[in-house]
């Protein structure tokens, strides 16, 4: 069976990488994307696309949907746009495939309730990395020996969302091994606003966004005498597209959200 895929944000750095392994696949068809400007009809018209990649270009998703019909909906687009896209796509009858980070926990809920009402697969992956994935599953075994942890993400500094998708999660899993509690100093004083990061839990979370990066995380625990760092990098968007074919054809044998691609891996 070939999976007919509609890709939102195709001139992104993720959406470009996207729209190439989409191609590349003898089992998936592209057959859309959505911009949010008209810049050309086609993706062969973009300057950054070969001259065989006839691909219509919408910037209404509605009608992408309703003319092309598509089992599959990719989003690589900002936090702004992406949960009235994923709530779109599942009211037609559109599988989503969600890489754009930035929900809050009252969207991801509402998103979970309509996709098992549905009973339309939706995925909604913070990282597609494989070694990102494990990263987390290895902090969430590493805080039920050692609670007291700091997580420090780094991205590129065109990045909209702190802390990342990844941060989040990671802290989600921790906190389901991890009994609550402040960490640090009883009575520290922050002598500058924000010294200490985010809290979650009395567990921290510290953004670094700076040109040269393109994604990474240190996930540290510290214990009497010891320290143990946990290190993922992404050095370049290649590294989340196995995830992004995996997704592809995993939401279309799914009839609710998974939320995390260590749940199904
Ligand atoms: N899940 C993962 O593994 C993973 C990996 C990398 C990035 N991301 C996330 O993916 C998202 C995109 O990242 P990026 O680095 O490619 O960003 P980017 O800024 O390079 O690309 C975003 C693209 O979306 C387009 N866009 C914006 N609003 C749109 C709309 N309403 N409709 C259609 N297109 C629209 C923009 O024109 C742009 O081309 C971010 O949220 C980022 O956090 C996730
Ligand atoms: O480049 C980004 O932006 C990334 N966002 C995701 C996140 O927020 O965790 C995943 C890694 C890259």
């Amino acid at each position: 069976m070939t999976i007919r895929v509609a890709i939102a944000g195709p001139r992104g750095k993720m959406g470009s990488e996207a729209v190439h392994t989409v191609m590349k696949n003898d089992n998936m068809e592209l057959v859309a994307v959505l911009d949010h400007r008209e810049i050309a009809d086609s993706l062969e018209d973009y300057a950054e696309f070969p001259n065989n990649y006839c691909i219509p270009v919408y910037t209404d998703l509605e009608s992408l949907f309703k003319t092309e019909r598509p089992d599959v909906f990719v989003d690589l687009t900002t936090p702004e746009t992406v949960y009235k896209h994923t709530k779109e796509a599942l009211l037609n009858g559109v599988r989503p495939v969600i890489g754009t980070t930035g929900f809050t926990d009252e969207q991801l809920e509402e998103l979970t309730e309509l996709s098992t009402e549905l009973k339309l697969g939706t995925i909604i992956a913070p990282n597609f990395a494989i070694g990102a994935i494990l990263m987390m599953k290895f902090s969430q075994m590493a805080a039920a020996y050692l609670p007291d942890v700091e997580i420090i993400e780094m991205h590129h500094d065109r990045k909209l969302d702190a802390p990342s998708g990844t941060a989040n999660k990671t802290a989600q899993l921790i906190q389901e091994n991890r009994r609550g509690h402040k960490q640090g100093h009883p009575d520290e004083v922050e002598t500058i606003e924000g010294a200490r990061g985010a809290d979650i839990d009395g567990m921290r979370i510290h953004s670094v966004r700076l040109p040269g990066l393109v994604a990474h995380q240190q996930v540290l625990f510290g214990g009497e005498g010891q320290l143990l760092t946990l290190r993922h990098d992404s050095f370049s968007r290649s590294s989340f597209m196995s995830g992004v074919k995996f997704s592809i054809e995993k939401v279309m044998e799914l009839d609710d959200l998974v939320y995390g691609l260590e749940n199904i891996l």
